[in-house]
């Protein structure tokens, strides 16, 4: 699995490049732990250096020791960097995916999420800006636009990303893409995170992975076949037993001494899985002298010894602590039909990054060797073989080709790299330190030169062997670190890229809306003002009209309320005072309807008035409020019709007629006083008390003539003009009442009082509207500035991660990959 955007297999020698300003970083962000536990001395050379001819290019111990740094520092910033995502996603920004169907889509589609309608009109409007892209960018952004015909859209989003895609497919591919569609922000961002937590974790793991400096080599090989003496040849002591006769029973375990606080011991191990170098239960020391008896006595009490032991050599010499790694030999009993089995196993170990196969030139290899290999190299691929006790051939050259023949049966690959991982040494050529010897000579005193010849077999071995070590610990180690962050941070900038893009998108959108209702907001408050006065100027005008009106409705109405009148018959004398209440009741009818009449119309204006007012205010939102104009209007206006009664005098009209001399008026008076009275009381009561009244012998020789005179008068008066009297004298009466009470203007005022109250619940109406439009735009307003602020925070968050992986990217580039034909 090889990231898309870095070139792979490339064998690129590690220069630090000052100009990087993340490697700077990096470098110097290291841990003072991770530096002197990984950094080694200056001295160790480059291997590509001093063996050029190696098929297998790898740049060095020091080379190994600068990737770990660098990849251990891209680790943690990985880390930081997921963990300020976690927090984004948490508590700011919903981080989005590029979730999208490409059939049939434009390029700016593309980089949105398909059930997103507004940002996909925005992304319409807005164009990428031709930026000079770098390499980076441009690889992120060829990801998110790339199409991919035929995929679901549950699959692009795999193939978008490498590690951070979400676990959608729990259903067949339907059901996923199905879920895909349904997800909301929300859903995305807790998958995302639940994505990011197990991320992290791998990132522990391949730190503390990258961080381990042990590795562990199996010595394993045929019985007799010198495992023991390779073993104590590579340290350059004798620590392993050595016999004809077979004798390793047990793993051994040699490691350097400063793995036990620098105390040289031999712990024997019933359960390895409990041991526990500091708990002194898990483990049985033994003496080295007893190591032997320990080895070959065939106790079964143990199945394992850590041998803690010193290697004196320099560093750049000594295999066991070579300053780069910690190497562990494990030396294995001889292989046969009872042993094959457990090596195989303890072979197949994680742990376990390299095995030697130890074979003797004499014996060539075994059934249970062919078996044991073949296993091995389908595990591991490659081999490391040491052909042993080659001093004891003599044709030489007919036993390499037999050996590498058979080798390329069991493991062709590492019969292809056999110049490296194939070597025909003897062990036994090797100088061994006494416990005498301060230092060892790898020259012997008086060397022939076949021995001369030996020692740099072995050397040469040495060599590739910690070359070959190293290069599967990089395989092992720091490949699957550099693999996962390669993908990791691709991933990482498609996310930033993407939300980048909508975090931009988004500001954009939300400044625009600002400025936008910036506008509207002015408008409306300007048509609140406006507006607002306008329905008042109505208001007023209404009101004046219903006042005017109703005004001259009602006092034209009073002025003519003799003329109503004229039409009614008078029924004669009998009936004068029914008739002048008739007068009255009909008089006090027509202003009554004078005052519904004005209702009428003042309902009818309130009803103009108040749809110019609501038309005003269309363009708001929300329910114009309903004004029932039915009840405006319901108490009886007959006010006055009990206030006024008909009297007396209503039927003489005192002022009435100036043609008539006053004489005739008393006559007049007197005679109506008769029929007044007449028509009160009967005629003959009438006649009887003015009888009474001027003594009957008076009333004989003078009044009765002047009497009857007058009587006569009277009733041609009264039948002549009583009607005109009486009309004209009732009108005057109400008019007086009417003007006395200001019966005029109270009806006015309480007319246009009633239409009014009506306007000005649609004015209040107007103005609630108007208010709850503005407040509405304010709060608008604040929604879209937190979402441009939002959106700008997060537009800028995702561009500075972005530069930072771009960053990381380069970084990782230039680590290359040595072990890309080491596939295993
Ligand atoms: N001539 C010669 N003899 C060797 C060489 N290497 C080992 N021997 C001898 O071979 C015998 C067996 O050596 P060991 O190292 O014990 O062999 P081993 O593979 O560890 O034996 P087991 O652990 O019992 O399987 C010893 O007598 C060694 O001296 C060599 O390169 N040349």
């Amino acid at each position: 699995m090889s990231s898309s955007f870095l070139p792979a297999g490339r064998n690129v020698q590690i220069k630090f490049n000052p100009d990087n300003r993340n490697s700077d970083v990096l470098i110097n962000s290291l841990s003072d732990k991770a530096v002197s536990k990984t950094t080694p001395p200056a001295i160790i050379p480059s291997t590509t250096e001093s063996h050029a001819s190696h098929s297998f290019k790898f740049t060095g111990s020091h080379a190994f020791a600068h990737k770990s740094q660098k990849l251990l520092s891209l680790l943690r910033d990985t880390k930081s960097i997921l963990g300020s995502y976690r927090e984004v996603n948490k508590e700011k920004w919903h981080i989005q995916y590029p979730f999208i169907r490409f059939k049939a889509q434009s390029s700016t589609e593309r980089i949105f999420p398909k059930d997103d309608n507004n940002l996909r009109s925005i992304s319409e409007r807005i164009t990428m800006k031709a930026e000079p892209l770098n390499k980076f960018r441009e690889q992120i952004r060829a990801k998110l636009h790339a199409p991919e015909p035929d995929m679901s859209s549950s699959q692009e989003s795999i193939n978008k990303l490498n590690v951070l895609n979400l676990d959608l497919k729990k259903g067949d591919r339907s059901s996923a893409e199905n879920v895909v569609e349904k997800l909301d922000k929300s859903s995305v961002a807790t998958l995302l995170d639940e994505r990011i937590i197990q991320s992290i974790k791998r990132i522990e793991n391949l730190s503390s992975r990258v961080a381990d400096t042990s590795s562990k080599v199996l010595v394993a090989g045929d019985v007799n076949a010198g495992k023991s003496t390779f073993v104590n040849a590579l340290l350059r002591r004798e620590i392993m037993p050595v016999d004809q006769q077979p004798c390793t029973t047990i793993f051994c375990e040699v490691l350097n001494v400063q793995e036990n606080s620098n105390k040289e011991e031999i712990h024997a191990i019933k359960n390895i899985e409990a041991y526990n170098r500091e708990d002194k239960n898990t483990y049985t020391k033994i003496d080295f002298v007893n190591l032997f008896d320990t080895i070959s006595g065939g106790t079964e009490e143990y199945t394992q010894l850590k041998v803690y032991c010193k290697d004196k050599r320099k560093a750049q010499q000594s295999l066991l602590h070579n300053g780069v790694v910690d190497i562990a030999l494990i030396d294995c009993p001889g292989l046969n039909r009872d042993t094959l089995k457990t090596t195989a196993l303890f072979a197949r170990q994680e742990e376990i990054d390299v095995i030697v196969f130890v074979v003797s030139a004499e014996n060539h290899f075994t059934l249970s060797a062919k078996e044991f290999l073949s296993n091995a190299s389908n595990e591991k691929a490659y081999l490391f073989i040491v052909v042993n006790r080659f001093d004891n051939i003599r044709d030489k050259n007919k036993c390499k080709r037999n050996i590498l023949e058979q080798i390329k049966e069991v493991s062709p690959r590492t019969h292809e790299h056999s110049e490296d991982l194939v070597h025909f040494v003897t062990s036994t050529a090797i100088p061994i330190e006494t416990d005498n010897d301060e230092s060892i000579s790898e020259s012997p005193a008086s060397p022939h030169t076949s021995d001369r010849q030996r020692i740099e077999d072995f050397q040469s071995l040495e060599e590739s062997l910690r070359n070959f070590i190293l290069k599967k610990r990089s395989k092992s180690k720091l490949a699957p670190a550099q693999y996962y962050l390669e993908n990791l941070v691709s991933d990482i900038g498609v996310l930033a890229e993407f939300n980048r893009s909508i975090a931009s998108i988004e500001a954009k959108t939300a400044l625009k809306e600002l400025q936008d209702g910036e506008r509207s907001f002015e408008q409306l408050c300007n048509d609140e003002k406006y507006i607002g006065a306008k329905a008042e100027k109505y208001v007023e005008e209404t009101c004046d009209l219903i006042v005017r009106f109703t005004k001259q409705r009602l006092e034209h109405a009073i002025s003519e309320i003799d003329k109503s009148v004229i039409n009614i018959e008078y029924p004669g004398l009998v009936y004068a005072w029914a008739f002048a209440n008739d007068v009255r009741d009909i008089m006090l009818d027509e202003i009554s309807k004078e005052v519904r009449l004005s209702e009428e119309f003042a309902k009818k204006e309130t009803a103009l008035c108040i749809s110019k007012i609501q038309s005003s205010g269309e363009n708001l939102e929300g329910n114009q409020r309903q004004i029932k104009l039915d009840k405006m209007y319901k108490r009886d206006h007959n006010i006055i019709s009990n206030a006024i009664t008909v009297s007396l005098s209503d039927f003489v009209d005192l002022n009435f007629d100036k043609n008539v001399n006053d004489g005739l008026s008393i006559i007049g008076f007197s005679g109506c006083t008769l029929i007044a009275v007449a028509t009160r009381l009967d005629a003959f009561s009438s006649l009887w008390k003015i009888t009474n009244f001027i003594g009957f012998n008076n009333l004989r020789k003078i009044a009765l003539p002047m009497i009857l005179i007058a009587g006569g008068i009277s009733v041609a008066y009264v039948i002549r003009d009583l009607k005109r009297s009486l009309t004209r004298n009732l009108a005057r009466k109400i008019q007086q009442q009417l003007a006395q009470s200001q019966y005029v203007d109270i009806e006015t005022n309480r007319i246009v009082r009633q239409g009014r109250k009506k306007l000005r619940l649609a004015t209040d109406d107007l103005r609630t509207r108007f208010r709850h439009a503005v407040e509405e735009e304010e709060k608008k307003r604040i929604v879209t500035k937190s979402i441009l602020a939002k959106s700008e925070e997060a537009a800028r968050f995702f561009e500075e991660i972005f530069s930072k992986v771009e960053s990381m990217a380069d970084t990782l580039e230039t680590l290359g990959h040595e072990w890309e034909d080491m596939d295993d």
